[in-house]
């Protein structure tokens, strides 16, 4: 692994299914040639684009749940498939690449104590030595998203509501102190009045812990107020990249406009997104010139 290398690079990759059934179906890209690198300083990276372009098949193989097709990925350096010798092994990249899921109610069960999914993450992934240790690192965790262990303990999914799931679900990927956190649509299942608590959470992780982001969403508002680089998404391609101010001023494609246009309401969007940052008064510096480059603020 070497300390000048990419935290992450694509390329040129693809992944190939069938369209109506896996013999018989015509083959086509979900993902289609995709290249990327992101840096090895700490970041927020949107991937964002309309329902069926390929985000999630992206997701999932940086996430190692999808094999690609063809081109390379790599982190820090390292090949993440294939059966090659400088293959990062699987205990190694749990610590470095956690996910966060859509659903926060899937993505724990309904019969066990909660905190137990913090406690057998930090001890399967070789963190934490004894019980104690796994309690303690929760704990740490849980209170970086503003819960503690004490709060949690004992309780089950039902006794939560999704935004609390979500940041339970961030504790749990915090704990290996990963590198790169993959969150595919975190907040489209959280209501709308803690959606913000949660993104300006994953800005303040950027920030305080050091850990990147790759942000996956169809909701262009949050993607330009969270992400340092936002990459456009479009039948399996990605269209156009740069910072958000520059895609979103200046969008260089007829799609991204057409983005723009068909998220109902998203001037409003923008405005109220604004205003809770106002609210907020984050002493964060990216979100303040994130809220300077609000459409209707100055
Ligand atoms: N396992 C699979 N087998 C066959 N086709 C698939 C499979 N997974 C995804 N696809 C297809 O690949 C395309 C891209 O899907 P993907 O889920 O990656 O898109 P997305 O942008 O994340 O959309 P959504 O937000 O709706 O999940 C879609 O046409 C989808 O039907």
């Amino acid at each position: 692994m070497t300390d000048t290398a990419p935290l992450l690079e694509m390329r040129n990759v693809s992944r190939t299914y069938r369209k109506g059934g896996p013999f018989a179906g015509v083959p086509f890209k979900a993902v289609d040639e995709v290249s990327f690198t992101l840096p090895a300083h700490p970041q927020v990276f949107s991937i964002v684009g309309e329902s069926g372009s390929g985000k999630t098949t992206l997701a999932r193989m940086v996430l190692r749940l999808v094999e690609p097709s063809a081109g390379e990925i790599t982190l820090l350096g390292r090949a993440l498939h294939g059966k090659g010798r400088d293959r990062i092994d699987n205990l190694e990249f749990r610590r470095l690449v956690q996910p966060i899921f859509q659903n926060p109610f899937e993505a724990f069960s309904a019969y066990l104590p909660i905190e137990d999914y913090l406690k057998s993450t930090a001890l399967n992934l070789k963190v934490a030595g004894s019980n104690a240790e796994a309690e303690a690192l929760a704990d740490r965790t849980l209170r970086s998203v503003g819960l503690s262990l004490e709060r949690i303990k004992g309780k089950y999914i039902r006794q939560f509501s999704g935004g609390e799931l979500q940041r339970i679900s961030v504790a749990r990927a915090l704990i290996p102190r990963p590198r790169l956190i993959v969150a595919d649509e975190p907040v489209s299942m959280v209501d709308a009045s803690l959606r913000m608590s949660i993104v300006n959470l994953f800005r303040q992780i950027v920030v305080e812990q050091g850990v990147s982001f790759i942000y996956i969403t169809h909701d262009l508002s949050t993607a330009y107020y969270l992400s340092d680089q936002v990459s456009i998404m479009n039948a399996g391609r990605i269209i156009e990249s740069g910072a958000p101010t520059k895609i979103l001023d200046h969008p260089s494609q007829d799609y991204t406009r057409e983005l723009m246009a068909a998220i109902p309401g998203v001037d409003e969007r923008w405005s109220e997104l604004a205003d809770i940052d106002r609210q907020y008064a984050h002493p964060n510096p990216r979100q303040e010139s994130a809220s300077k480059h609000l459409p209707g603020t100055i």
